[in-house]
């Protein structure tokens, strides 16, 4: 059976998803540290192993994409210490079949080339992809196709932080949904003003884009906080949770000795 591990690693969590088949079996996430070193990440990823699924160990590849570049080094010693494989990194030289179209190709974060890919294969081009991790990213595939470009705002946790530690009467939220649009209270208030207005900034610069470019794009999204905005969200068409861990593993089919 072959057996993939896939690792996306952001600038808040590095995630893990192993494929089996082709089918993503399980998935763990861990913080982003970058001063843990490649043994401890080592440990952490066979203790993970280990209780979730003893029999994972047998890999057949690993696939890596990091947009964090010291860490870029430490994981790749520990696959090859822990896990007795070198990985697949995301980069130069790595068949994608998406071609970027950018002024500086080689600026793009891999994590953005990675959901292009899988976005382009699950829904076809033209394609939009909305990143809600430490940044929010949105990704413009046109109808060829091409990684056009896209736009970077500030994640929702990001900006949530930003503004507890700036306001020293504002507190820090549990970044749910509340009741109502219109808050009655300091945390209800934040709380609607965060979620109701990255939904917002996301269909703002969703409407734009086909302003600018109108074609008839999809529109995905995925990452950690994605689920938080996406019900309130009127130009999201699907969530994918396991976007970038798909893209990771189609890479791995394309380049695969
Ligand atoms: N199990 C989970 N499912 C979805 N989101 C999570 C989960 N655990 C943590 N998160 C949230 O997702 C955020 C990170 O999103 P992610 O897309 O991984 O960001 P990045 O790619 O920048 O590391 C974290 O700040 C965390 O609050
Ligand atoms: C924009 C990002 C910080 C998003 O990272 P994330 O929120 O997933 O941790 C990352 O894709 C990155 O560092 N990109 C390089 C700049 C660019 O894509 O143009
Ligand atoms: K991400």
């Amino acid at each position: 059976m072959e057996r993939i591990l896939v690792m996306d690693v952001g600038n808040s969590n590095i995630v893990l998803g192993v494929f089996e088949q082709g089918r993503l079996r399980c998935q763990w996430r861990l913080a982003t540290v970058r001063a843990r070193t490649a043994d401890e990440y080592g440990l952490l990823m066979k203790a993970l192993f280990q209780a979730e699924a003893p029999d994972i160990r047998e890999l057949d590849g690993i696939v890596m994409s990091s947009v964090v570049p010291p860490l870029m080094v430490t994981l790749a010693e520990t696959c090859k210490r822990y896990l007795g494989l070198a990985p697949l990194v995301v980069g130069p030289g790595v068949k994608t079949g998406i071609s970027v179209v950018t002024e500086n190709p080689r600026e793009v974060g891999a994590d953005r080339i990675v959901n292009a890919v899988a976005a382009v294969h699950l829904y076809g081009p033209p394609v939009m992809v909305v990143d809600c991790g430490t940044a929010i990213t949105v990704c413009v595939i046109d109808e060829q196709g091409r990684y056009v470009g896209g736009l970077i705002a500030p994640g929702i946790e990001t900006a949530a932080e930003a503004l507890y530690q700036r306001a020293a009467k504002l507190p820090r939220i549990e970044l749910v949904r509340p009741k109502s649009v219109v808050g009655r209270n300091t945390i209800a208030s934040m709380q609607a003003g965060t979620i109701f207005g990255f939904a917002g900034l996301v269909d703002g610069i969703v409407e734009r884009v086909r302003e600018e470019i109108p074609l008839p794009f999809h529109v995905v999204a995925t990452g950690g906080m994605a689920e938080l905005i996406y019900p309130d969200s009127r130009q999201i068409h699907d969530l994918n949770p396991n976007l970038t861990l798909t893209g990771l593993y189609l890479l791995w089919q394309k380049n695969r000795a």
